[in-house]
């Protein structure tokens, strides 16, 4: 007998470990860990999907155990270590181990899809009987476990592949290509039956002749690499010497091939950081570096050789970047130095281009994966280095179910595959600084830029001065003069408009009305595009009002981003430059984002104007003046990391100037000259700023001298949302020690969302042996009142507290 260990695919607490399962003697070859079954669950009839974990002999469970009823997928989509590393998330995360599993899965395997056996051994005897002459077979529910089995001797054997198709959308792009029946002897005869001014069909078939082995080629090609027409080809077709079929090819998401590059010469500073990584990747020593290097240091060359590194030790390598990082010109960056090895992951491409590439990792065929947070899930072997870009950046945390960090996936994995992680940034995170100084990580600084080229110089505007709050718009004289002075120099400019939020807003001008959701405590934003007010929390949506709700005055403007207001006043100043705007208005549409890059880049403009999204990783040659509008914005956040991320938004924008050859400049409009954020980004100097903030955070016994534990409680009774986060708080209470800090119970910023009130609690603490337990027994408590609507959600080191 043999017994498999599922986790059930039933999101609570009860069913958060594996179930007992029967495989069945007919399934008893084919399912193995890391399979997705069908299992039935409950007293009744209902059938769920369910995670194989484990397959063993036999099972200390007294009664019967129910039979697994069929097997979902045909081979493993899920690693040993994917598997291993689910247990791990779901304890740290606070989440179902079925979220975690599932979150490891590219999106097309957790939606609607289907699956095809296709042959790789076409004329193989056993595999024309499977097919019964038909191109591939869908594996369904109907077919039966002999089948199955079948098949699965057949994949085994490498004769059949099995292959994921999104339902109504072809994961595989079919063209068209030539091919022939005919053999050489006879396509020179056709040949030479030909009349001697027929060239096109001569060189058609001269070339057929000489490129059998190759067929089927596609028109593509055939018009493109060997110019021989759609014309010729049709002409050829009529008269029977060759037919055209389709054929599949998996979709190539990056559009462009970049120019291959090679090892540039490194500077002293990137040869010790190279032969460092170097040596932990040959002695699979699982050490965690990080690179403090200056803006424009080169970094991302240190990270290009050191994964070289790998591929020569015929290991493979994963690199993490911000999303919005993940422009053409970082891909590029890797694509240039290692082709066709790469594999890359973002949330632009489709959940079919997501899948190719999934596949592409899966089947070995890449050695390097480049992606954004969900990436540090690739399916990759034998990874022999990881490396996270702009390692401060907010984003590696997911806000959702499972709350994991990217950079923790990273070190668990790379203890696993006994590999170096490499953290890399100009303004790395207070944590990861501190770990460093305590030797938990390896610092290595680069302090230098490329070229020995200066840092920029900063200039510090203040905006109180009489001079500057004179003037009507948000340009101050300073900065108003440097921007002409690049615009007389042929130059290019980026312009930082620092905002909070990411939304714009409607608001009447006669009685200050703003229009908000009916569900939650927000203002609707407004998508200019599609000419609707919508709401980003609960989806709620509803046309641009043309008068005020509440005075019927027709004057309704709309407010937000400010970008654009902030684009007209750059044209009245400067009728003549030429400016690109970059927020959420104008990079909605897929591809956008990387379009104005590359637009900039080509320098078709002088100025981009921009949000935070502009503020990081841009490595432009001609930029060398950088203006910051409003610098304190983000300093007034009620967040305690409001200045440290004050302070790296400064440094990182202010770095995109001056990196080639020209010297940069800075100006930096601020109401706080003083604020020490402010002062230490003007002078890129991250390590006065980290002892100034860490000293500030012993002070106020945050992170990284305490440990932060956020939990939420939601309801749609404001009453018995405060009353169960008392509940809450006095739960805990019991399980702390006093050198424990509890804050709240206290709304959070937005009090609401989506008809609910949000109340959390803040646990700070250096010790807590109970703590992590307590939290799980809470969890599991609390599942019955997740029927009367409540939702209570732990956040283990938030990234942002409002
Ligand atoms: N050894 C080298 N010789 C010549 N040029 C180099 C060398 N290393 C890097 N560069 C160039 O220097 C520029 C800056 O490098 P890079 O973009 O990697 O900086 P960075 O450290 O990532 O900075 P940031 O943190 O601001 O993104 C790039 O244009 C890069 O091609
Ligand atoms: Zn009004
Ligand atoms: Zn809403």
């Amino acid at each position: 007998m043999s017994v498999a260990e599922i986790i059930v695919d039933v999101p609570t607490m009860q069913t958060n470990r594996p179930f007992e399962y029967d495989i069945p003697e007919s399934l008893s070859e084919v399912v193995v860990p890391g399979m997705r079954v069908e299992v039935p669950f409950g007293r009744g009839k209902r059938k769920i999907q369910g995670f194989v974990m484990k397959v063993k002999d036999s099972s200390d469970f007294q009664g019967k155990l129910k039979p697994i009823t069929r097997v979902i997928d045909l081979k493993p989509v899920l690693s040993k270590e994917m598997l291993q590393l689910s247990y791990w998330l779901a304890d740290q995360t606070y989440s179902f181990q079925i979220s975690c599993l599932q979150t490891m899965l590219p999106s097309v395997m957790r939606a609607k899809y289907q699956q095809f056996v296709i042959p790789i051994v076409k004329d193989d005897p056993e595999v024309k009987v499977l097919l019964s002459n038909q191109d591939s077979l869908e594996i369904t529910s109907a077919l039966d476990d002999q089948t199955i089995r079948f098949i699965n001797k057949l994949r085994k054997n490498n004769k059949v592949d099995i292959q994921y198709v999104v339902k109504n959308k072809a994961v595989q792009v079919k063209r068209q290509a030539v091919t022939t029946d005919l053999n050489v002897i006879q396509l020179h005869e056709a040949k030479s039956k030909l009349r001697k001014n027929a060239s096109s069909q001569i060189k058609l078939l001269a070339f057929l002749a000489d490129h059998l082995q190759e067929l089927p080629i596609e028109y593509n090609v055939l018009e493109k690499d060997h110019g021989i027409s759609r014309s010729a080809i049709k002409t050829a077709e009529k008269n029977g010497l060759l037919k055209t079929v389709e054929v599949t090819k998996l979709r190539k998401p990056v559009g462009i091939t970049p120019e291959q590059t090679t090892k540039l010469a490194l500077t002293s500073e990137q040869q010790v950081a190279v032969d460092e990584i170097s040596q932990a990747i040959t002695n699979e020593d699982p050490q965690t570096f990080l690179i403090e290097g200056v803006t424009g240091s080169g970094k991302t060359e240190v990270y290009l050789q050191t994964i070289k590194k790998a591929l020569q030790q015929d290991k493979t390598a994963l690199m993490l970047v911000p999303e919005i990082s993940l422009t053409p010109q970082m891909v590029n960056r890797v694509v240039g130095r290692f082709g066709d090895q790469v594999a890359v992951l973002h949330s632009g491409l489709s959940n079919g281009e997501r899948y190719d590439e999934w596949t592409r990792i899966e089947n070995n065929e890449v050695k390097v994966v480049v992606g954004a947070r969900s990436a540090v899930f690739a399916p990759l072997n034998k990874i022999g280095l990881i490396i996270i870009d702009e390692e401060h950046e907010a984003s590696y945390k997911q806000d959702d179910n499972p709350r994991y960090h990217a950079r923790d996936v990273a070190l668990w994995r790379a203890k696993v595959n006994k590999c170096p992680v490499v953290l890399g940034s100009a303004t790395p995170s207070l944590e990861s600084r501190a770990r460093a100084e305590k030797g938990v990580y390896h610092l290595i600084r680069m302090k230098k830029r490329i070229n020995n080229q200066t840092l920029p110089h900063v200039q510090i505007v203040d905006m109180r001065d009489s001079e500057n709050s004179a003037v009507k718009g948000d340009f101050s004289p300073t900065l108003q003069k440097s921007l002409q002075e690049t615009l007389d120099n042929h130059d290019q400019s980026i312009v930082l408009l620092n905002r909070r939020g990411y939304s714009s807003f409607m608001m009447c001008r006669e009685c200050g009305f703003v229009l908000k959701c009916p569900n939650c405590d927000v203002s609707l934003t407004y998508h200019k595009d599609l000419r609707r007010m919508k709401c980003h929390y609960c989806g709620h949506e509803e046309p641009v009002p043309n008068m005020c709700p509440n005075c019927h005055s027709k004057k309704i403007g709309f407010y937000g981003t400010g970008t654009q207001n902030i684009e007209q006043q750059l044209n009245d100043l400067f009728p003549k430059a030429r400016v690109l705007r970059m927020d959420v208005d104008t990079t909605r549409r897929k591809g956008a984002h990387a379009k104005i890059l590359q637009q900039f880049g080509q320098h078709k403009a002088d100025i981009l104007l921009g949000t935070q999204m502009i503020a990081k990783g841009l490595d432009f040659p001609d930029v060398t003046l950088v203006g910051v509008i409003n610098a304190d914005t983000t300093l007034s956040l009620s967040d305690y990391r409001a200045s440290e991320r004050t302070f790296q938004l400064l440094t990182q924008v202010s770095g995109r100037a001056g990196r080639a050859q020209k010297t940069g400049h800075v100006v930096i409009q601020t109401f706080n000259p003083d604020h020490y954020a402010i002062k230490d980004a003007a002078k890129q100097d991250y390590e006065t700023f980290f002892k100034q903030e860490m000293y500030l955070r012993h002070q106020s016994n945050y992170t990284p001298y305490y440990f932060t534990t956020l939990v939420s409680v939601a309801n749609q009774d404001e009453g018995q949302t405060l009353k169960q986060a008392y509940w809450l708080k006095k739960q805990l209470q019991t399980a702390l020690s006093k050198d424990a800090i509890l804050l709240g119970p206290s709304p959070t910023m937005i009090s609401r969302k989506q008809n609910k009130y949000y109340y959390q609690i803040i646990v700070k603490y250096k010790h807590e042996p109970k703590l992590h337990e307590r939290l799980l027994e809470i969890l599991n408590e609390t599942q019955a009142d997740a029927k009367k609507g409540f939702t209570i959600a732990i956040d283990n080191e938030p990234q942002h507290i409002d």
